[in-house]
């Protein structure tokens, strides 16, 4: 009999990174599409780093209703709003500057000074969020998500709070904002967007049940990972 648990890890691969960004666009395109047909808005949390920033470059020409799409992010360095690492930043410059999302429904994190106050504030804006239509995030070769790093509190707990303050990121800076595990997973669609070499070594520890952050992740209708195919061949080294 099939299994009816959508609880699990969906493995999607592709050959090369022009099909995984075709692949990631059109479900961004279609979660947004159900999400406004069903319930008038599309509430949808962005990774940071390099592996989204073409995706997001290509949703600039993408034929969307801006107006009703809600932006939210799952993690943010702290940092001076100048600093061309922040998560809001990349994301600014590479699609949100070019669309018509009205900036009252874009949701960035506040960048600090201090992570345990931004944490704070961003639990405040979450608080009328509702549940997440789609949430993408990305891997660090720790196999780190968001910012939830080995040897944290991942948030995992039912009633974790929304947002962590983080102080000792292994990645500059140390402070940092994330959702937390259990925040995240209150999402009607997870998907990760996993390309470049340095990924390797945690796509495997992931595939072999090793706990890293990446596993605290889990929706009730699953997630989808989609993964440059190279990444599930048995490392060289
Ligand atoms: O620090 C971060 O890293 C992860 C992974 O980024 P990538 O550059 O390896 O794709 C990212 O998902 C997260 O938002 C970011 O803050």
């Amino acid at each position: 009999m099939e299994s009816t648990d959508l609880r699990q890890y969906r493995w999607h691969e592709y050959a090369d990174l022009t099909a995984l960004q075709d692949a990631a666009v059109a479900a961004i395109l279609d979660s947004a599409a159900s999400a406004i047909q069903e319930r008038g808005r599309f509430n949808l949390v962005l990774a940071g780093g390099e592996s989204p920033r073409a995706i997001y470059r290509r949703l600039c020409s993408a034929p969307a209703d801006w107006s009703l799409w809600h932006i939210y992010y799952g993690d943010e360095r702290c940092m001076p709003p100048t600093q061309e690492e922040l998560n809001s930043h990349m994301v600014e410059e590479a699609w949100l500057s070019h669309v018509p999302i009205p900036p009252v429904q874009i949701h960035t994190i506040p960048n600090g000074p201090r992570a345990d106050k931004a944490a704070e504030a961003y639990a405040q804006t979450l608080r009328g969020a509702g549940y997440f239509d789609l949430t993408l995030l990305g891997l660090g070769s720790d196999g780190h998500t968001a910012s939830l790093f080995p040897g944290n509190d991942w948030g995992m707990a039912p009633d974790s709070p929304d947002t962590l303050a983080i102080f000792n990121s292994p990645k500059r800076p140390p402070q940092r904002v994330s959702l937390s595990a259990a925040r995240l997973n209150r999402s009607r669609r997870i998907i990760f967007l996993v390309s470049g070499e340095s990924k390797h070594k945690a796509v495997a520890r992931w595939r072999a049940g090793e706990n890293i952050p990446a596993r605290a992740i889990m929706g009730e209708n699953g997630v989808d990972i989609l993964v440059e195919s190279t990444l599930l061949l048995p490392s060289k080294g």
